[in-house]
């Protein structure tokens, strides 16, 4: 490994806009959903943008619906991972919304983010192990269609967070356990993260060096959730050289 990415050993990876422009497919779902969902049961307070960063981003599928819900004075039961999307359940509500990307995923196709992708394939040249650490149960299937599931031999997603019993984004669970499987400590490991409550996890989880990407939830929401720094591409790390320098944490 070339000395110049010391004093990191390992990046991990959020996916949904920090890979891929995945988030803006989820943020769409999640409106569609919600806006037909909130007239149905005549909600005062229509879904609006803002609900997205404030309350789904990033977080587990149930997590992000049973949030949405509470802002809005909503209870409803938990369900089944299982539940047909006909049911009034957090997990067959969010799964109405898992139609709507799954959709919008099979018509459009996805493409990763082309600074994105260069870095990655500038640490795969130079040999830096890497992860993706994603809440979606979906993540294995956007980094297949984008071309680039390869590069990842560990990717803890909402399948293995379930299996597991990992906590959802804020808790630093999924990175811990991202850390854990290359057995390399938070403090050698780089994390990059678009949502707060990521950017928190990784925040709580001590890692060494939290890099927001600010796909929208603005940059000083993701300092003020604990990022060191605040990029608003990863090709800000390309280098002609093709040596990558993180630097230190500020
Ligand atoms: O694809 P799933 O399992 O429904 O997961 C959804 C969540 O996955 C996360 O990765 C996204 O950041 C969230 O914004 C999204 O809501």
């Amino acid at each position: 490994m070339q000395p110049d990415l010391d004093p990191y050993r390992l990046v991990l990876f959020d996916l949904d806009g920090v890979l891929t422009p995945t988030a803006e497919i989820h943020m769409l779902a999640w409106k569609t959903m919600f806006t037909k969902l909130f007239a149905e049961k005549g909600v005062e307070e229509p879904y609006a943008d803002e609900d997205y960063f404030r309350y789904l981003d990033g977080k587990k599928r149930d997590d992000g619906v049973a949030s949405l819900l509470a802002s809005r004075g909503i209870t409803v039961p938990l369900g089944h991972p299982d539940d047909p999307t006909t049911l009034d359940t957090v997990w067959g509500i969010g799964n109405r919304k898992n139609d709507v990307f799954t959709e919008v995923l099979r018509t459009d196709g996805i493409q990763p983010y082309p600074g994105s992708l260069a870095l990655v394939q500038q640490l795969a040249d130079a040999g830096m192990p890497m992860g993706v650490v994603s809440s979606s149960k979906n993540a294995v299937w956007v980094l297949e269609a984008a071309g680039i599931r390869d590069y990842f031999p560990v990717v803890i997603d909402g399948v293995v967070a379930a299996d597991e019993g990992l906590a959802s984004k804020p808790a630093p669970d999924m990175f811990l356990a991202g850390a854990q499987y290359f057995d390399i400590p938070p403090a050698e490991t780089v994390v990059f993260e678009d949502a707060t409550s990521g950017v928190a996890a990784a925040h709580a989880g001590a890692f060494g060096l939290v890099i927001g990407v600010d796909r929208g939830t603005g940059a000083q929401n993701l300092l003020d959730a604990g990022a060191h720094r605040v990029i608003d591409d990863l090709d800000e790390y390309v280098t002609s050289t093709g040596v990558t320098t993180f630097g230190k944490a500020e």
